[in-house]
């Protein structure tokens, strides 16, 4: 994920910060001096890196702050701060409305990813009930009006062009006429791409813009563009009224830290980002989430908002017992199979725990997980009720598993594989079993340290040394039984009722069993102890 490395090397220096007993001139200045490499080698800008440190020296006079002042805290909340300026112009762009209309011209360069992010704005706004309507106003690639109008005809969204037109501004104008009559109430304009040393394409951006007058300019600008970034954006800024934002390829690899240039030079905020070639790879841009999950501090409100979105509260407290109970059937883990494909990304829900970073999902490994829950998801569809509720691993004998793999069409060794995980996840949560569930009021330190205690049996050691050990675990538990986060908003609201509190803890679970399957690999001696098992059932790979 772009970014991640940055991420990564920046929560790494705070880290260093943090371990140091004293905090004084030269351990900030060694703080900063790794940033600043960090944020250079990632492509940033280097006057905006020069004045982010100028920035933060200001603030953090080591001088000037009393004895009893937390210096660790004020340093990371002036780098937050600082980061967090660079992302954020300080004013928002203009929303449209549902129900107005509202035109909206996508400009930037070549291959940028305009029109597959014109239809992916399209199509997240229809989602959300609004009625939109796509423009092909690039004339200058051959194939661009047949790769929009196919996206367009997925998506069912209307949409307008023509293969014979030349002339960009007509298609434009007809288009946006078109689509106000038939009451669209978002009228996307997609432009050809072009880089600043075309006067003529610049020029005639600028007579598409004035012809059809758009609410919004869209500055669409790929992530691995790099030190060019501040540049490009500043011409198109120049000709054209750019408004917002939207960064593409944040999937990809690149270092992304000309992306945040961009922001700079346009003094547009981002609104959304590209994490993907589908049409639902596209995500609403929020810069102090975006930040602090950067820089390793977790983003609660957005953890807690997913955990709301993809477990329903009635299922919470029975899940929650059945846990404590140290019973962790196939069924569970089907259950929570689904609500982990539900949160999303995992690396992004990942990097919103304080302490996590983006860095730790290893390239590619996503994909492949979310495959390998699915397969295992149709393996346990073709498994009977009885099959699903037992803990008795002497049901699945040999006859069941090649009934099981006929049933599904995948081999027996895969469905060893998928039992074979199965106990070995069986095994981690049968250290839950004492789990002390919540109960009315705030959480207490008892039962605070006595979760505490049980989540560290279940976390993988190298992610439990990651969060700083036991001490590090006990922390992030205090935070969820508290109110404020570095962004300060206030998320009490979450934990105060016993059952809201029950479910942060079931997802918290949940989490843990996405990690310790999708994350961190399986040990030899975990899978030894399937094959062991799958010996006692008497049968052979
Ligand atoms: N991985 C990934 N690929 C993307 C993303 N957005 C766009 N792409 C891919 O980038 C390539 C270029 O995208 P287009 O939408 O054709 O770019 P364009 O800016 O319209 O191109 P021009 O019209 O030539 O300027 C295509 O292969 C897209 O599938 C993204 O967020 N992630």
């Amino acid at each position: 994920m772009v970014l991640a490395q940055l991420g990564g090397s920046i929560s790494r220096a705070l880290q260093q910060m943090s371990n140091a007993t004293i905090i004084d001139e030269k351990v900030l200045n060694d703080c900063l001096n790794e940033i600043t490499r960090a944020l250079l080698q990632a492509d940033v800008q280097f006057k905006l890196v020069r004045d982010m440190q100028t920035n933060i020296k200001k603030i953090v006079n080591l001088d000037d702050l009393a004895a009893g002042h937390n210096k660790r805290k004020i340093i990371q909340q002036a780098i937050f701060n600082e980061l967090c300026k660079i992302l954020d112009p300080g004013k928002p762009s203009f929303t449209p409305k549902k129900g107005k209309t509202s035109v909206v011209m996508f400009v930037g360069l070549q291959g940028s990813g305009k029109t597959t992010t014109c239809t992916k704005y399209a199509y997240y706004h229809q989602k959300k009930g609004w009625k939109p309507a796509l423009v092909c106003a690039d004339t200058f690639r051959a194939g661009a009006f047949d790769q929009l109008k196919q996206n367009a005809t997925k998506a069912k969204i209307p949409f307008y062009g023509s293969y014979t037109e030349s002339d960009p501004v007509r298609i434009a104008v007809e288009g946006v006429e078109r689509f106000k009559k038939e009451n669209c109430d978002l009228i996307i304009v997609d432009t050809s791409g072009r880089h600043k040393q075309e006067a003529a394409l610049f020029e005639e951006m600028r007579q598409v813009s004035e012809a059809t007058k758009p609410d919004l300019v869209i500055f669409v600008m790929d992530s691995s563009i790099g030190q060019a970034a501040f540049d490009q954006a500043q011409a198109f800024k120049q000709s054209v009224a750019v408004g917002a934002v939207i960064v593409t390829k944040m999937d990809g690899h690149a270092k992304g830290g000309g992306a945040l240039s961009a922001v700079a030079a346009t003094k547009s905020p981002v609104i959304f980002i590209g994490t993907g070639e589908h049409m639902d790879e596209f995500e609403v841009f929020d810069v102090k989430p975006f930040v602090s999950r950067l820089l390793g501090m977790g983003d609660w409100s957005g953890f807690m908002d997913k955990i709301h979105e993809v477990v329903p509260m009635d299922q919470q407290p029975e899940l929650l017992q059945k846990l404590s109970e140290g019973n962790f059937t196939l069924r569970i883990m089907y259950e929570q199979f689904q609500n982990i494909l539900k949160m999303g990304p995992i690396g992004q829900v990942f990097s919103m725990l304080p302490g996590f970073s983006q860095e730790l999902m290893p390239k590619g490994r996503e994909k492949e997980s979310q495959a390998k829950i699915k397969r295992y998801m149709t393996m346990m569809d073709s498994m009977t009720n009885e099959e699903l509720d037992s803990t008795n691993p002497k049901l699945m004998n040999e006859s069941r598993i090649m009934r099981i793999a006929r049933g599904c069409g995948r081999p027996v060794r895969d469905v060893m594989e998928m039992l074979e995980e199965y106990k070995r996840l069986a095994k981690i949560w049968s250290k839950m079993k004492g789990l002390k569930i919540p109960k009315k009021g705030e959480m207490s330190a008892l039962s605070r340290n006595m979760n505490a205690q049980h989540m560290s049996k279940v976390l993988p050691p190298q992610m439990l040394k990651q969060i700083g050990g036991m001490g590090g675990l006990q922390n992030l538990m205090k935070q969820m039984g508290s109110a404020k986060d570095m962004m300060g908003h206030d998320f009490s609201g979450f934990v105060l009722g016993p059952t809201i509190k029950a479910s942060v803890l079931v997802e918290f679970c949940h989490f843990l069993l996405a990690v310790n399957l999708l994350i961190y690999p399986k040990e030899d001696s975990d899978l030894n102890l399937g094959r062991k098992w799958a010996e006692k059932c008497n049968f052979k790979r």
